[in-house]
């Protein structure tokens, strides 16, 4: 396979990320050379792109082969291998393979990889979940376990308890509420109470609204995480859901403020017995790790770039690492920039696809020396996604990050229906996170990148009965 490509742009990676840029440098600059390199011959492509307002999107996410870039981009030339190393001050890109590609400007794109427990070196029955592969090793264990333990407070652990069934559930968080990642306690104790009842009609239970000015304290013990932050789609578990084990059983045990403290294999009518850090032990078939990710650095490099505190390829405003000509997008960045007030990173697909877009426009402009600002997108932290069968978007500093502790919160919530909050400082909001078919997304977006004063509406600017939006038209 050995030989030596010339190319313009080099991309790195066939997940969103590396997707992106190429379909990006298709429309800026089709005439030019540009090669990808995936390991695989799936890659990622989004579709059904539909607009909340300007910068909240929801999209699909499905897995295609990569020669079908090829329709888009005319010059485009695939290499099936995997990076190995770089050399930055030749411009040379070395394969494992054995190829070399000369480049003028590449953008690595190369994801992250599930970030595990400590343990699961040992045992086999520890899987984590990040690609195909990991879905079907899970699905299989899924078919003959009884009971499995998941580790874990985010997106992952979120949707495999609610996707899972026919198997008894421990779920074991370090918070003292589920699904910290993405939602405050508040929104925990709406999904809770909604995994006791079918889902409610409109008029079945009253809406409640309530403004909380928080203390020091109450942030300490309950809101404000620091958060931290690839790779399947929206939608990967909904592979589970037809998943059922034979023994039937369906139990969900939730063991707050605990960690998995040792896993070991076992001669015992369970093969696993995990020990957790407030003493118990555990006993159980299997153990999901949904612990993060870890960015995957996994090549060689003469100049090494600078990394961020999670281990990412610390990049500026345009995408570029440190080292000149060499870029980076999606999960194995770390966004070194300073940040606008509103926006913070976590490794997801909307994230992944935008740093991707950014990366190619500067790739481009370094290429035909032009200039070109930062992306609007960067203003406003969004995420649209579906947890537990609800639709959820979060907003700016939707649980206070970073905001200290003079901030207030509204709140408003009809059980089995909606839950929406708005982070408000001085008067302006800061964030919201919108559970339920609310259509404030719009109006949302608009009061946090407008910084509109609402103290003049008090409580109104959530009242039910008042059309708040004719206000702001
Ligand atoms: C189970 C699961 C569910 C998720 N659900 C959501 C969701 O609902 N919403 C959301 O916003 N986000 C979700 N995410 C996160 C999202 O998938 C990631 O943020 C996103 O995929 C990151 O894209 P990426 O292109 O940076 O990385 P990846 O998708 O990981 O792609 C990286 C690619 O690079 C390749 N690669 C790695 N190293 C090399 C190398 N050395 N040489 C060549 N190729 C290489 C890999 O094989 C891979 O194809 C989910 C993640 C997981 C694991
Ligand atoms: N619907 C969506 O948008 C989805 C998005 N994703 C994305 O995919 C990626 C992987 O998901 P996931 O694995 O859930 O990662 P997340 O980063 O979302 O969550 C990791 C969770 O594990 C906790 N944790 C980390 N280490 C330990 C440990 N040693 N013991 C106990 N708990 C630990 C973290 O706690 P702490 O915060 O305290 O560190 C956090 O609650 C993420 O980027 C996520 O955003 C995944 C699924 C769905």
């Amino acid at each position: 396979m050995a030989g030596t490509i010339k190319t313009t742009y080099l991309v790195v990676g066939g997940g969103i990320g590396g997707v992106t840029c190429v379909e990006t440098l298709a429309i800026l600059h089709p005439e030019e050379p540009l090669v990808i390199v995936t390991a695989s011959s799936l890659v990622k492509n989004v579709s059904n792109v539909s607009f909340y307002a300007k910068t909240i999107v929801k999209f699909d996410v499905h897995e295609t082969e990569a020669s079908s870039l090829k329709k888009i981009h005319p010059n485009l030339d695939i290499v099936y291998d995997s990076l190995k190393h770089i050399d930055t001050v030749n411009k040379v890109a070395i394969t494992d393979g054995g190829v070399s590609i000369n480049y003028k400007v590449m953008c690595l794109c190369t994801g992250g990889v599930p970030r595990l427990i400590s343990d699961s070196e040992k045992c086999n029955r520890i899987l984590g979940i990040r690609d195909t592969e990991s879905v079907v090793e899970f699905q299989e264990k899924l078919k003959n376990g009884r009971k499995m333990l998941v580790v874990g407070n985010g997106g992952i652990a979120s949707e495999i308890i609610h996707a899972t069934g026919g198997i008894q559930k421990v779920w074991v968080v370090r918070d003292d509420y589920i699904s910290a990642t993405f939602i405050d306690p508040g929104a925990a104790e709406f999904f809770q109470n909604t995994f006791k009842q079918e889902p409610l009609g409109k008029g079945d239970n009253p809406t409640v609204l309530r403004r909380h000015v928080f203390s020091e304290e109450d942030i300490l013990v309950s809101l404000n995480k620091d958060l931290k932050s690839a790779a399947l789609g929206p939608d990967w578990y909904r592979k589970l859901e037809n998943t059922r084990s034979a023994n039937g059983t369906q139990e969900l045990e939730v063991i707050y403020k605990v960690e998995v403290a040792t896993v070991r294999e076992v001669n015992k009518e369970y093969p696993l017995e995990v020990v957790l850090t407030n003493g118990r032990t555990i006993d159980c078939d299997f153990v999901i790790s949904a612990t993060g990710v870890e960015p995957a650095v996994n090549f060689t490099s003469d100049v090494i770039p600078k990394k961020g505190p999670d281990g990412g390829l610390e990049v500026n405003d345009m995408q570029e690492t440190s080292v000149r000509d060499v870029f980076a997008a999606g999960d194995v960045a770390h966004a070194g920039w300073p940040h606008a007030p509103h926006w913070f990173q976590l490794r997801l697909w909307t994230q992944a696809r935008q740093m991707a877009g950014m990366a190619a426009k500067a790739m481009h402009a370094r290429v035909t020396d032009t200039e070109v600002l930062q992306d609007f997108c960067f203003e406003l932290f969004t995420h649209c996604t579906t947890l537990f069968g609800y639709r959820v978007v979060l907003l700016g500093k939707y649980n206070g990050q970073g905001l200290g502790t003079d901030y207030e919160i509204l709140l408003r919530t009809t059980p089995g229906m909606e839950y929406i909050k708005f982070v408000l400082q001085n008067g302006r909001l800061q964030g919201a996170i919108l559970i339920g078919e609310t259509d404030l997304e719009e109006m949302c977006e608009n009061l946090i990148l407008d910084q509109i004063d609402l103290t003049p509406f008090g409580d109104d600017i959530l009242n039910p009965d008042i059309d708040i939006d004719d206000y702001f038209d």
